[in-house]
């Protein structure tokens, strides 16, 4: 190991955004509660099913946008019709529904703010000062926005988005697409790199992806699960990785 905590041969550090990066995990967690609860209730009255955190971690969490949406509303053997990206929120369809929870979680944003994890940032920029190559790897197409707002923007070689897999048409998490993009566009092979996840979905495709190390970040209590979903190690902040003097 070296004193970063990472395996000798890992040149390039990909990470996850909204969980790893960014305090903005719980702000999609809370927007995709406030959309699925409302359009549960109009369904099926005040007696519906709220969604909760175990259908986050499960459905939702990690993905695109619309996958989101369809994983989640087939858990419950729910089948919207897609419509169209530019569907307006209160459209009833996969991408109405996404439409109603990007508004609700930019105006979050917008009114309270995003904070970076500082141990994540002091990480990433002892990674870069070691010599290894960085790439942000996230699902949300909000993420050079989020990145921009915390100053973190120039801390990445490269990043691989919500925008940048849908121009490139990589399947999103828990595919390994994305990933293995950004290790090639490093110049890495994926056994040369490390993912850092918090998404159950993102530990899937870390794991499916043969990268060299899988780094779990746990936030919200859930190191079983993301040890059983491939993590190599389990931490609560990147702080906790090796010394990195
Ligand atoms: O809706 P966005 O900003 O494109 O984000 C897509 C997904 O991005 C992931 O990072 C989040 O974990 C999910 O909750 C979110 O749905």
């Amino acid at each position: 190991m070296t004193d970063l905590g990472l395996p000798k041969q890992i040149l390039a550090c990909l990470f996850d955004l909204d969980g790893v990066i960014t305090k903005t995990a719980v702000v999609h967690a809370a927007a995709w509660k406030r959309t699925f609860d409302e359009f549960l209730r109009e369904r099926d009255g005040d007696g519906f099913r709220p969604f909760d955190d175990a259908d986050y971690s499960a459905y939702v969490d990690g993905m695109p946008r619309a996958d989101g949406v369809r994983s989640f509303l087939a858990s419950r053997g729910i089948h919207l019709p897609e419509g169209t990206p530019d569907d307006p929120p209160e459209r009833t369809t996969v991408h109405g529904l996404g439409n109603r929870k990007n508004q609700l979680l930019l105006d979050m944003i917008r009114t309270d703010g995003v904070e970076a994890y500082d141990g994540t940032l002091r990480y990433i920029e002892a990674v870069r000062a070691h010599g290894l190559r960085t790439a942000v790897v996230s699902s949300s197409a909000n993420c050079r926005d989020v990145l921009r707002s915390v100053g973190a923007e120039d801390l990445f070689d490269v990043r691989v988005d919500g925008v940048v897999a849908a121009e490139r048409r990589l399947p999103g998490k828990p595919r390994p697409d994305t990933f293995l993009a950004a290790a090639k566009d490093l110049g890495v092979d994926p056994s040369e790199a490390a993912v850092f996840e918090d998404a159950l979905a993102g530990m899937d495709a870390g794991r499916s992806g043969h990268f060299g190390y899988v780094v779990g970040v746990d936030r919200v209590g859930q190191s079983a699960a993301l040890r059983a979903h491939g993590a190599d190690v389990v931490v609560r902040d990147l702080d906790e990785l090796g010394e990195r003097t």
